[in-house]
């Protein structure tokens, strides 16, 4: 197993920065130059055909990395111009030495955005205007800057982090939209959650020669868990039976939404769960048995009826399609005091945020996974809160809930009580009804094959954007949950 990789702030990565040229015993100049000079290179591996560079420099170091790269242009006599966003002279340290060297090598400077010509499709231009030193809004010249970049036809690469982008926490205003972003010495969080992933484009890493021990001694934001360092299930034994597998049960489906108690079912059933049984209107039992005949569906119209089916399983889903009219509240109410782990989606987390049911209660036995919506429900605020900090807002619905707290998006998050993880896996084709169940499914399954809460978080949300991927290789729009199952099944192994 591989061990995650740590996501940093944009302080502790300028701390990382001051260790780095310590421990390598070079001038901060030389850094930069290994900046600018990866950064071109792989420039020249995506765009190996580019006709003219175009780069625009802010007047801190990350100016001074793409004046290095407009250098490194000049003498390869590729066609460049720098668009010089404050004025060379007012430079100072590093940036002013990158910006002498540009000029040595020929490089033409403007500074007025009306000299720069427009850039064509074989243009690729360099976003070196702002990075970790960005705080704050994005103020007005360096604005007209980034309207300028993204409206051209050109293709983009930023340098260690798009323009605009909060380093932080993936929150963005105004920002640089990249096809490329090459991030180096820490991996900045701000690029992997929130706006990150649609602004960053591929990011590709450059320690720049760090030692890898230096990370070990600057405390991360979060851990990146991917396919390799996510826990796997253990190989069945000749052995097996079903009993040893877990019994899920899946409460929700009220009237109309049976589809999603029926999906989620079916995810844990497809996860490897032994058993599974679904606890659902009396309606939606014949399409259930149909539809999976593996799934034990008992007909529930009260709270009453659903309490001799709590005695049996080893883990409970809540949530999925379970509305949150007095029947869904009733199941809830019950199902939420069960002595097993549980998993709560959907409107078992809408319901909790009304706060009438299960009130104060905390669990270190459950994992809640809501989305920006039910996140901003869960801590009393609006989504643009959620938004301007997600990795804050999943640590709070921790700390306030207890237990693992899967916040769903491009960079998922999960929170748990020993700090944040994240995970990139999915793609945009599952902004679709119905994905959010199976998620819930998978880890209720998971869980029910002996992972602990926090380990059936991480292989469940990266199993589940997996499947996605996969199942998207036909095409993202017009993507069905169901279509995940069967690469649900071919992935647990
Ligand atoms: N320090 C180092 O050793 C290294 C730094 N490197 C580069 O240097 C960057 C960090 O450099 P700096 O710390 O100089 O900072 P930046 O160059 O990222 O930003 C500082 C500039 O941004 C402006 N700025 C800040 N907030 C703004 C806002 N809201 N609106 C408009 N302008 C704003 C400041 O006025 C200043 O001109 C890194 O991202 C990286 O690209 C690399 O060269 C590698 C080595
Ligand atoms: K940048």
């Amino acid at each position: 197993m591989d061990t995650p990789q740590p996501l940093y702030s944009a302080k502790s990565v300028r701390e990382l920065d001051r260790r780095t040229i310590a421990a390598l015993k070079i001038p901060s100049i030389a850094l930069m130059k290994r900046a600018g000079r990866a950064a071109f290179v792989h420039l020249q591996q995506r765009w190996p055909d580019a006709k003219r560079i175009q780069v625009f420099c802010g007047g801190g170091n990350n100016g001074g990395d793409g004046y290095v790269i407009a250098a490194l242009a000049a003498q390869k006599q590729i066609p460049v111009v720098v668009f010089a966003c404050v004025e060379p002279q007012k430079l100072k340290g590093d940036a002013l030495e990158a910006c002498e060297y540009a000029r040595r090598e020929g490089v033409h400077i403007v500074t007025s955005l009306a000299e720069l010509d427009s850039a064509d499709g074989d243009t690729v231009i360099v976003d070196a205007l702002l990075g970790t030193g960005f705080a704050g809004e994005l103020r007005a010249p360096v604005g007209h800057a980034v309207e300028r970049i993204n409206k051209s036809m050109g293709a983009v690469l930023a340098v260690d982090i798009p323009s605009g982008l909060s380093a932080d926490n993936g929150s963005a205003g105004q920002a640089v939209s990249a096809d490329l972003t090459v991030t180096f010495i820490g991996r900045k969080l701000g690029l992997h959650c929130g706006r990150g992933p649609a602004l960053c484009g591929q990011v590709v890493y450059e320690n720049l020669g760090a030692p890898e021990s230096l990370l070990a001694e600057v405390e991360p934001l979060a851990q990146r868990f991917d396919g390799a360092s996510v826990r796997r299930l253990a190989p069945r034994a000749a052995d097996s039976y079903k009993n040893q597998f877990g019994h899920v049960l899946v409460v929700g489906g009220d009237s109309g939404y049976g589809g999603a108690a029926l999906m989620a079912a079916e995810s844990a059933a497809r996860s490897g769960a032994g058993l599974i049984s679904l606890a659902t209107r009396p309606e939606h039992l014949a399409a259930a048995l149909t539809r999976c005949p593996e799934v034990m569906a008992h007909p529930v119209i009260s709270g009453q009826e659903l309490e001799p089916l709590l005695e049996g399983p080893d883990v409970i889903a809540v949530g999925p399609g379970l509305g949150r009219a007095p029947w869904g509240e009733q199941l809830l109410a019950r199902a939420g005091r069960a002595e097993v782990p549980l998993v709560l989606d959907a409107d078992a987390l809408n319901t909790l945020a009304g706060g009438r049911v299960l009130a104060g209660l905390r669990r270190d036995d459950w994992v809640l996974t809501p989305h920006l919506g039910e996140a901003a429900r869960l801590l009393g605020c609006d989504v643009a809160e959620v938004l301007s900090d997600p990795r804050a807002a999943a640590s709070a619905i921790q700390q306030k809930f207890s237990g693992v707290v899967i916040l769903k998006g491009a960079g998922t998050l999960i929170a748990h009580d020993g700090g944040v993880d994240l995970i990139n896996s999915g793609n945009p084709g599952m902004a679709s009804g119905g994905m959010g169940d199976l998620l819930t499914g998978i880890v209720a399954g998971l869980i029910g094959q002996h992972l602990s809460p926090l380990e059936a978080a991480r292989l469940g949300v990266w199993l589940h954007g997996e499947a996605g991927n996969r199942a998207a290789e036909k095409g993202q729009r017009g993507l069905l949950a169901t279509d995940l199952l069967p690469h649900i099944r071919q992935l647990v192994d």
